[in-house]
């Protein structure tokens, strides 16, 4: 029987349209194999909707979400709107879209695919068995929290405030312990205890709701020690517990464990099977229009989607292992190049991502119940 979903899809600025065409690409193409039938509803959102419609985050957009079974996102932002005021900037789009839909788990994994560790800047060594994933607040803390900027006798004065409800802890801590559950059993809760309230509560938090999870090993660290730790040992990290802003930044840092931030997915998730998937990075501009942006991101997140909005597990896999494939036959996009090398283009490499899935399903070694 058919599966049919909508999927929500938001190109946005710079690089976006170009990564997303490679992940509704490789959508259909996993979606032939297990049947499903998608209705895709294009939707604007950042730049592009400043542009036309003079809001960032339009009603018409949230409609289309919320009706949705899941939204693939590309990026938005860019030099044009840098000096626009807070209101008509395109990130203030992510930050409506997360909170409206009740996004508050980001779970951003970073693995080391085969083949990728000369594009990295660390040694091989440093590297080997690099799989951690960075679990993100993404609906409280400094991004929420009251801001302003008043005028004062000694000039302007800028305030921002980092919020943190119990319950919002609670509930992303039991999240990150439920994924440590089913990887290594191991969850670093990041905090800055030594010096923030909110850190306090979080770790309070984290030690009473590790009581439910006794097989689960949990240790705090201060995100100063994370950064370096990341970077030194990172094959020891398995889940990473974190509020919005030390995520946003330790998500970035670990690009470098695997040779670009365009290998980086994302999956943002509430309560229900509903789900918004982008890549960790932005519009890039220095690179936007040139067709050399790496999909593989916005393709992993694809896979994400049909993990935890689908319940596919095999079809996820199946994008993951063409991934894997395509990546040990050498091929590469410009920023996990070698130097002098020749790199594909976006299409190209979104093209090689089909070619393995079509060819994961002839291959007549993965039985077909495997796959249903
Ligand atoms: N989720 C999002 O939409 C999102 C995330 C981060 C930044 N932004 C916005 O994007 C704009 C640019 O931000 P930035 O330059 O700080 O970060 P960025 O992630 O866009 O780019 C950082 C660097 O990484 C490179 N890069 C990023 N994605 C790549 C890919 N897929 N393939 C190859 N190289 C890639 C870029 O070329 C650039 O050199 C800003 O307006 C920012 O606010 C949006
Ligand atoms: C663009 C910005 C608002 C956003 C964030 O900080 O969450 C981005 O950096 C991300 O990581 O998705
Ligand atoms: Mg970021």
């Amino acid at each position: 029987m058919a599966n049919h979903k909508h999927v929500a899809v938001l190109p946005g600025d710079g690089i976006g349209p170009e990564i997303v065409d490679e992940g509704v690409k490789v959508m259909k193409a996993v979606g032939d194999r297990f049947d499903y039938t998608f209705h895709f509803s294009f939707g604007l959102v950042g730049g592009g909707a400043i542009e036309r419609l003079k809001q960032p985050l339009p009603e018409e957009t949230l409609t289309q979400c919320r009706k949705a079974d899941a939204v693939l996102l590309g990026a938005v932002g860019g030099p044009r709107w840098d000096r626009n005021p807070p209101h008509l900037r395109p990130e203030k789009a992510l930050l409506g879209l997360r909170k409206e839909l009740g996004l508050y788990a980001n779970l951003r994994p970073a693995i080391l695919y085969p083949g990728l560790e000369s594009s990295s800047s660390l040694k091989p060594e440093v590297l080997e068995g690099v799989d951690l994933m960075v679990v993100r607040e993404l609906t409280g803390g400094l991004y929420f929290g009251d801001k302003r900027t008043e005028k004062t006798a000694d000039g302007l004065k800028a305030t921002d405030t980092l919020v943190y409800h119990e319950h919002e802890v609670e509930r992303i801590v039991h999240r990150a312990f439920q994924l440590a559950q089913g990887r290594r059993k191991h969850v670093t809760s990041v905090d800055k205890a030594n010096i923030l309230e909110s850190s306090r509560l979080w770790r309070s938090v984290v030690e009473r709701v590790a009581k439910q999870y006794p097989e689960v090993e949990v240790e705090h660290m201060l995100v100063d020690n994370c950064a370096m730790q990341m970077v030194r040992r990172p094959a020891d990290f398995d889940v990473i517990v974190t509020e919005n802003l030390f995520g946003d930044i330790l998500s970035d840092e670990a690009a470098i464990l695997t040779g670009s931030i365009g290998m980086l997915p994302s999956a943002s998730l509430g309560e229900g099977t509903f789900g918004l998937y982008e890549p960790v990075h932005g519009s890039a501009p220095d690179i936007a229009g040139q067709g050399v942006a790496n999909p593989v991101a916005t393709i992993l997140s694809v896979a994400m989607m049909f993990r935890h909005s689908f319940h596919n597990e095999e079809a996820a896999g199946m994008i993951e292992k063409a991934v894997r494939e395509v990546l040990a036959s050498g091929a590469r996009t410009m920023d996990v190049a070698s130097p002098g090398a020749l790199a594909l283009s976006t299409e190209e490499m979104g093209d090689k991502v089909v070619e393995a899935i079509r060819r994961q399903q002839d291959d007549p070694k993965v039985p077909v119940e495997a796959m249903m």
